[in-house]
């Protein structure tokens, strides 16, 4: 009640309020937004807790990609074209996988750096993780380092090899999730949907994978791109000779797989990867974790390692080995320099 027969307008009170609401946002902002960084800054995220969820995701994507392909609704569609003009497809079977991926590491994780290849902000998923870590984790990571939230970059890949895909070639196809931290790949998933096959490894703690006993150098069988080779055999020949053996296969991820000795008997056997034209960092991060765990190297072709934070792109050409010295593999290579080349 207002003293000696004053009435206060609502609106005016409304207006008073909202001005005293603003002195005290500017007196305090500097001190709110401090707060607020602070609290922000001091989440960290488990990394053995980052690789159970990293496999789960690539899992639950992975069964996406096989149901799309069973019930033969790929809904093939284009995206556009490569650099070099080859058609970049997107399926039902990207999609699908994508929403599963991307949203059970966003609702279990808010507050960090997601990248997928794929998206698609009208059909949220509801799935949040079961925490449950499985057996072969829990044995090869006794305790996983915490890290800051906000120095991770998460890289999905919700189909790789859509062009085999496509073509019925299901032995290429992966489905990847791959962590970084401060822009360097530690967590490394690949997972195969029509073997059930999955691949991890977290850097300096474990793998399920290993690299084979011998790799053959003179000259060594070079696994390729079958859909975006650019000018890589003649590359090839330069640096190795006319009698290597190039094996073009689809899939940056089951081209690392080809480096290693997998038990899933569907993939074929290389010593080096080389790719020379553009690739997207959701291609190829979980595979150079993989072999960063495992004491090989995925570099550009100038053997500069690669930084997993930032923009998706990578222009300079990739060579991966494992188990072999891998700048005297780049000192073979020929001159690189994307520009001319692409
Ligand atoms: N020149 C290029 N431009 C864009 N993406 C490329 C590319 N070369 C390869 N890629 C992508 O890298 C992955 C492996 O390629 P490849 O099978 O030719 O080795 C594929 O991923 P997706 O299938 O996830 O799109 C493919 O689209
Ligand atoms: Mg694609
Ligand atoms: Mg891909
Ligand atoms: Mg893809």
């Amino acid at each position: 009640m207002a003293p000696m027969g004053i009435r206060l307008s609502p609106l005016g009170v409304a207006v008073f309020c909202l001005l005293g609401l603003g002195v005290i946002y500017h007196l305090y902002a500097g001190v709110i937004s401090s707060r607020i960084a602070a609290f922000t800054s001091k989440r960290t995220v488990n990394l053995r807790d980052l690789l159970a969820l990293s496999v789960e995701a690539a899992v639950q994507g992975g069964r996406e990609v096989k149901r799309v392909r069973e019930e033969d609704k790929l809904e093939e569609k284009t995206k556009g074209k490569t650099k070099e003009g080859a058609s970049e497809k997107l399926t039902q079977g990207d999609l699908n996988s994508h929403r599963k991926m991307y949203y059970l590491i966003k609702n279990t994780y808010p507050y960090v750096q997601v990248n997928s290849e794929e998206h698609d902000e009208t059909n949220n998923e509801l799935g949040v993780w079961n925490r449950d870590i499985p057996a072969d984790i829990l044995k090869s990571v006794e305790v996983g380092r915490d890290v800051p939230a906000d120095s991770i970059t998460i890289w999905i890949d919700p189909l790789d090899a859509t062009q085999e895909y496509t073509e019925n070639l299901l032995k290429y196809v992966t489905t990847m999730v791959c962590v970084a931290v401060d822009g360097k790949p530690v967590i490394g998933v690949i997972h195969k949907p029509f073997t059930g096959y999955t691949a991890w490894a977290l850097v300096g703690h474990g793998s399920n994978m290993k690299p084979r006993t011998t790799y053959n150098m003179n000259p060594p069988k070079v696994i390729v791109s079958r859909s975006h080779a650019g000018k890589v055999k003649g590359f090839i020949e330069e640096a190795f000779g006319n009698t290597t053996v190039i094996l073009p296969a689809g899939g940056a991820g089951y081209k690392v797989l080809a480096l290693l000795d997998p038990l899933d008997e569907d993939i074929e056997k290389a010593d080096v990867y080389i790719h020379v034209t553009f690739i997207k960092k959701w291609d190829i991060c979980a595979g150079n974790a993989l072999l960063a765990a495992l004491g090989g190297h995925m570099t550009t072709l100038k053997g500069e390692e690669i930084d997993y934070s930032g923009a998706a792109g990578n222009r300079e050409g990739l060579l991966a080995s494992v188990k072999v010295d891998h700048q005297d593999l780049v000192a073979k290579l020929p001159a690189w320099d994307s520009s001319d080349k692409h």
